[in-house]
């Protein structure tokens, strides 16, 4: 059973996009245990619009929070304060794909970061990582926290435009598994999100 938390080297980068790839292709359950902004829409609400097999199951969030900030700045705004004992894995005997919040050091609240949910749940994580000025060092910064709490990588996902130079110094760094390329695609559609599982799905029988 693939149990997967999609992590990202910072907010904006595609985890959502990926996350509805990984459960299209796995026909999974998704969950967003915590949710920072509610409007336009929930990140549960676009993976829902944006797969189409009948099997998987969308989770409720643990926390819904109206502020689109850190959490544990959206939680306070709200009065709370999160705490790991308030999270457990949803009971599924599914294929389970969880996303975060941001990248993997947010806070959730003081001194219990998204990190430490990893490993609360006990998952390997996927790494999405988005090509810009400043990628090279946030995706090996998280990919070397990830190592120091030894946290098991399922897969690095290369999101956007291509950058050769770029890519090259993150695999001279890290030599795990790397997931198919998501390219930088015209509109985020249920037809997109259909054709990249697909070849997520071939990945991961030959993996
Ligand atoms: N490969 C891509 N092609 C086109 N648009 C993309 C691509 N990847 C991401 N986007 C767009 O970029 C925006 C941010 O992506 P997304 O919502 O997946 O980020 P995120 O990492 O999940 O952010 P958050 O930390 O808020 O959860 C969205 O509008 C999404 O549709
Ligand atoms: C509001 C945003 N879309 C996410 N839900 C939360 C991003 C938190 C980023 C915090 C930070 O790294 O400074
Ligand atoms: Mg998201």
């Amino acid at each position: 059973m693939e149990n997967l938390f999609i992590t990202g080297i910072g907010t904006d980068v595609g985890k959502t996009l990926v996350a509805a790839i990984l459960t299209e292709a796995l026909q999974a359950d998704y969950w967003k245990p915590v949710q920072a902004g509610l409007t336009p829409t929930t990140d549960a609400g676009t993976v829902r619009g944006l797969v189409t097999n009948p099997i998987s199951r969308f989770w409720p969030e643990r926390y819904r929070l109206a502020l689109p900030a850190s959490p544990h700045a959206a939680a306070a705004a709200e009065g709370l304060i999160l705490r790991p004992d308030d999270f457990e894995l949803p009971t599924t005997s599914n294929h389970l794909v969880v996303e975060g919040a941001g990248g993997l050091l947010v806070p959730l609240a003081p001194g219990f970061s998204v990190a430490d949910l990893v490993q609360r749940l006990g998952l390997a994580v996927v790494v999405v990582s988005r090509h810009y000025l400043g990628s090279i060092n946030h995706t090996l910064l998280t990919l070397e926290a990830l190592r120091q709490r030894q946290i098991p990588v399922r897969g690095l996902v290369f999101n956007g435009a291509p950058n050769p130079a770029t890519e090259e110094a993150i695999l001279s760094y890290y030599n795990g598994p790397v997931m198919p390329r998501i390219l930088e695609e015209p509109a985020v559609s249920a037809a997109v999100v259909a054709r990249y599982a697909a070849e997520y799905r071939e990945w991961f029988m030959s993996a």
